[in-house]
């Protein structure tokens, strides 16, 4: 098996709706293993699956998943499983039904559809409620019932779209050891979430998107360095914006210092955002300019950050 059949890969893929952005020109190389896909709310998270799992197709780029591209429908079902979001199921059935109805209108003989039925409740321990009505089962239960339904065919590539979202914390603890076996047994993971804690101490690799823009992608670590090496900028209110001004300017992780236009505050862009606000409590504390308020200027980068990096700054 050639090394791309192991892959998937985004080279330059955009995707527009109409004239809204979706994605913007990514290039991705993701091995198999489980790999996080973090962004805030309308970044791109779930276009990017759309496009993984070929419910939509780029504007433009080439996308292949494990050697196949999504244009051909069969193959991409046999080898790809999609968990969305949406928590709806037909009226009436049982976990059972649901399962099984989903693998025969796939076009699966009823023997095998029997078989992959069992295997895939017991997979997700629903096996002694796979007689009950999904309308009575609980959120974590139906998450489960959706996940089983996304392996139950066996796929090589398993997409889940923020499958942790309003699970309580014993649900979620159990789906995390669920992906933890299914990405030990060799299987290709691709979880999106807007909280990156949730998920970091599983993933082999984070994949960080805003605005539709990758901004980030590599192993844990790396990407929380990355992230860190961005200069940040931040207002600060003030009442001397220029000696604050050229105080800050001298310090090296100062790559920017320029007052407001309207004269009372100051943007400043930092590369260490810690020795930033420790400089600037140095300066608070000998009285020569009053601080009334630091707040970050720019909302992005301030967001990616937090999820990286924490709101109090540590590396975890
Ligand atoms: N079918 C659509 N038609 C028009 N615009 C869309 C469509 N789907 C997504 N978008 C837009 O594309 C951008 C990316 O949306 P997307 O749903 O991929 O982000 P997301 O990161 O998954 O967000 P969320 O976490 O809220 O689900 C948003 O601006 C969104 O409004």
């Amino acid at each position: 098996m050639s090394e791309t059949n192991d892959l998937i890969i985004f080279d330059d893929v955009s995707k527009f709706y109409g004239e809204v952005l979706g994605v913007n020109r990514i290039s991705l190389s993701i091995p198999p293993g489980i790999t996080t896909l973090v962004g805030p709310n309308g970044s791109g998270k779930t276009t990017l699956m759309n496009l993984m799992t070929g419910l939509v197709q780029p504007s433009s780029g080439h996308i292949s998943v494990m050697g196949l591209t999504p244009g051909d429908v069969a193959e991409f079902f046999r080898n790809v499983g999609y968990c969305t979001q949406f928590d709806f199921f037909p009226r009436g059935l049982n976990g059972w039904e649901f399962i099984f109805d989903s693998l025969m209108l796939h076009g699966m003989d009823e023997v095998d559809a029997f078989g992959l039925t069992t295997e895939a409740l017991q997979r997700v321990r629903l096996g002694d409620a796979a007689g009950r009505k999904i309308a009575g089962y609980s959120k974590g239960m139906r998450q489960k019932i959706r996940l089983a339904q996304a392996i139950a065919h066996r796929p090589r590539v398993l997409v889940l779209d923020e499958p942790l979202n309003g699970l309580d914390p014993m649900a979620r603890a159990e789906s995390i050891a669920l992906f933890e076996e299914l990405g030990r047994q060799g299987m290709h993971l691709l979880i999106s979430s807007h909280i990156l804690d949730e998920v970091d101490r599983i993933s082999d690799r984070v994949v960080l998107i805003t605005g539709g823009y990758l901004v980030a992608q590599g192993n844990i670590q790396q990407v929380r360095q990355e992230v860190r090496d961005k200069p940040m900028q931040v207002l600060i209110r003030c009442d001397r914006p220029e000696l604050l001004a050229s105080r800050m300017f001298a310090v090296d992780h100062c790559v920017e210092a320029r007052v407001h236009a309207d004269g009372k505050g100051v943007f400043l862009r930092t590369g260490d955002v810690d020795q930033f606000y420790s400089m600037l409590n140095g300066i608070a504390a000998e009285g020569l300019v009053k601080i009334d308020a630091v707040a970050p200027a720019d909302d992005d980068a301030n967001a990616i950050y937090q999820y990286l990096i924490g709101s109090d700054g540590s590396a975890s």
